[in-house]
């Protein structure tokens, strides 16, 4: 298990670092077009679960959206500072 930040310390290294096995860097890779989709299919399958299965499965979407968020916030120099300062 993981927090928000300490993901985003951990996608941002990556980023940095770009290992070979990294699917975060392909991504990062494939721009932000194809970044922005994948986030608005994690998005429809988060709302889907909410609506059918259970809060349990729904938690694992919203996790995978929000790696996605941070997918999309590197690819845009964005810090979690840069996000937070509109909450
Ligand atoms: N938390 C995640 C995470 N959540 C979601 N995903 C990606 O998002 C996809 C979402 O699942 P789907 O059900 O949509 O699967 P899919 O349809 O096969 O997705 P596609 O690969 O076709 O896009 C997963 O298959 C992963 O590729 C993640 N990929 C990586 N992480 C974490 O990010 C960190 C860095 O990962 P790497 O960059 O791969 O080293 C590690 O701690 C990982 O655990």
């Amino acid at each position: 298990m993981k927090t928000f930040d300490e993901l985003f310390a951990e996608l941002s290294e990556k980023a940095a670092t770009r290992p070979a096995d990294s699917g975060t860097v392909e991504r990062l890779d494939a721009g932000v077009h194809s970044i922005g989709k994948k986030l608005v299919e994690e998005a429809a399958e988060s709302w889907m679960a909410a609506e059918h299965e259970t809060a349990d499965r729904t938690a694992e979407e919203l996790s995978q959206l929000l790696y996605h968020v941070q997918v999309l916030m590197l690819a845009k120099g964005l810090t979690t500072a840069d996000v937070y300062r509109h909450l």
